[in-house]
């Protein structure tokens, strides 16, 4: 699988302070990344070396197979959301985006395009004063997306975005990996994320604490999956086989499964007359809660 973006085993200081340390990780071609972790983990830090910004105090970053902080023309082919996007509240959408086509040297005519893309058409001609956060954050995108970039780069997208809005924007990312893209978006909304991200990465003051599909971080952190069954009207208040199931509002029974013991226990539940069941897994809340603890006990 060719590689868009390859850390090895990288670190960066500031001054005294080690803001990562010894972090290697991939991302390959029309893969949406999340990079997630608490305030200060690293993650900026991470996304200003892999534009170039500032480069590693050891360790390797190569993207696009070139060095990003040496190679101008590494950085041309980058698309870069920052956290917390401000533009000139005079300039209007259109006059905005044409500015950063000139920066960037794309054509011009990809102005109107992306304006079109990411649905800021009919505002084009409007103050960025005007705009809500939404379009704000839209028209952020589509400055990112200025000189068709093979990878994006996106610090906290979707901050500040109401659920519908974080839809679409992720229904977008879609597109753009789709067509080839490769995105890697740091953010601290992980239940959003759920689904959306085909890989994660989650750090832990500067330090990589676990990295892997959704499905593999499971795996790898073994939380209980939770079962909940309602019994049909008239069962008894218990199921065979098992006592550990606890009672909930009276006509509910749960139990916390481990994931050898998942199977069992839901056979255990179909077979007895239900009326209902779920089965969660563990959210990304609940394995990054995990993995941060395990970082802690680990004394790191
Ligand atoms: N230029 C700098 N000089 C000194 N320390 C820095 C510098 N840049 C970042 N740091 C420190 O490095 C650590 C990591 O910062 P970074 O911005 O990468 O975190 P982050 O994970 O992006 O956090 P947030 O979610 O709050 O944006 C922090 O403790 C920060 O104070």
């Amino acid at each position: 699988m060719t590689h868009r973006i390859d850390i090895q085993a990288v670190s960066k200081a500031f001054g005294a302070f080690k803001a990562v340390r010894d972090v290697s990780f991939s991302l390959a071609e029309g893969e949406i990344v999340a990079l997630v972790g608490h305030n200060g983990a690293g993650k900026t830090t991470l996304i200003k070396l892999m534009l170039g910004l500032i480069r590693p105090t050891a360790g390797t970053v190569r993207v696009l197979g070139g060095d990003p902080a040496a190679d101008p023309a590494v950085r041309a082919r980058l698309g870069y959301l920052p956290e917390s996007v401000s533009f000139n509240p005079a300039l209007t959408g259109r006059e905005t985006l044409a500015f950063y086509a000139a920066l960037k040297r794309a054509p011009h005519g990809q102005v109107a395009e992306l304006l079109e893309r990411v649905g800021l058409s009919q505002a084009a001609d409007r103050r960025v004063r005007t705009y809500s956060k939404g379009m704000r954050q839209r028209l952020g995108l589509a400055q990112a997306l200025l000189g068709a970039p093979q990878v994006l780069l996106l610090d906290e997208p979707t901050t500040g975005l109401d659920p519908a809005l974080r839809r679409d924007f992720y229904g977008f990312l879609d597109e753009l990996r789709a067509g080839g893209a490769t995105i890697l978006l740091s953010s601290h909304a992980l239940s959003e994320l759920e689904g959306r991200a085909d890989h994660i990465v989650i750090m832990g003051q500067g330090v990589k604490i676990a990295d892997g599909t959704l499905d593999e971080l499971r795996g790898i952190a073994r939380l209980p999956t939770r079962i909940r069954v309602r019994l049909a009207e008239g069962e008894e208040r218990r199921l065979e086989g098992d006592a550990d199931w606890r009672p909930v509002n009276g006509h509910m029974l749960e139990i916390d499964a481990a994931p050898e013991d998942k199977l069992a226990l839901l056979r255990a539940a179909v077979g007895a007359r239900i009326a209902d069941l779920d089965v969660t897994p563990p959210t990304l809340d609940e394995l990054y809660a995990h993995f941060q603890d395990r970082q802690r006990e680990a004394g790191q």
